[in-house]
């Protein structure tokens, strides 16, 4: 099933890449699971600009294409981004699993309503997670949940 399964990982680009090192941990874990769509975002030397070689439009397209092609999307939404909380949205409405991971030991703010609310306990998971935990969390969620 591994190599069958394919992962959107979403985390922040232009809402800021203070957090890129541990997303690069995070793509590498998930790699064990599955095919990661999205690797880019993983990248440390990814900056706030994004994918600057492709406009807005190609960005959208190929990243909805992705998303719709994927099995389950994992989130980091610890540093709020637009661009996480609407591909979370979207893969709501296309019934994916998704898994959304918050640190929050790493950060005075709280997580939107509109993230901790959509947890259902079933296809919506949000874990509130520290960094050293994070081996054992996926562990668990692609062996019992998905
Ligand atoms: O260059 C990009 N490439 C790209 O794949 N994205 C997608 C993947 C990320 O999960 C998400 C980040 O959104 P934002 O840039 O608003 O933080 O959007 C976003 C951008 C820039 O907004």
């Amino acid at each position: 099933m591994a190599a069958a399964r394919r992962i959107y990982f979403a985390a922040s680009i232009r809402a800021g890449r203070g957090d890129s090192h541990l997303y690069y941990k995070i793509v590498s874990i998930l790699k064990k699971y599955g095919t990661v769509l999205t690797e880019h975002v993983g990248d440390p030397t990814l900056t706030e600009l994004g994918d600057s070689h492709m406009t807005d439009k190609e960005i959208h397209k190929r990243d909805m294409d992705w998303l719709r092609s994927s099995h389950v999307l994992v989130a980091e939404v610890t540093q709020p981004s637009l661009g996480v909380g609407y591909e979370i949205g979207r893969a709501i409405e296309m019934n994916k699993n998704i898994l959304c991971l918050f640190r929050p030991s790493d950060t005075e703010k709280r997580l939107s309503a509109m993230i901790r609310g959509a947890e259902n306990g079933k296809s919506v998971i949000v874990k509130d997670y520290k960094q050293e935990d994070i081996e054992n969390l996926l562990e668990s969620y692609f062996s019992e949940t998905v």
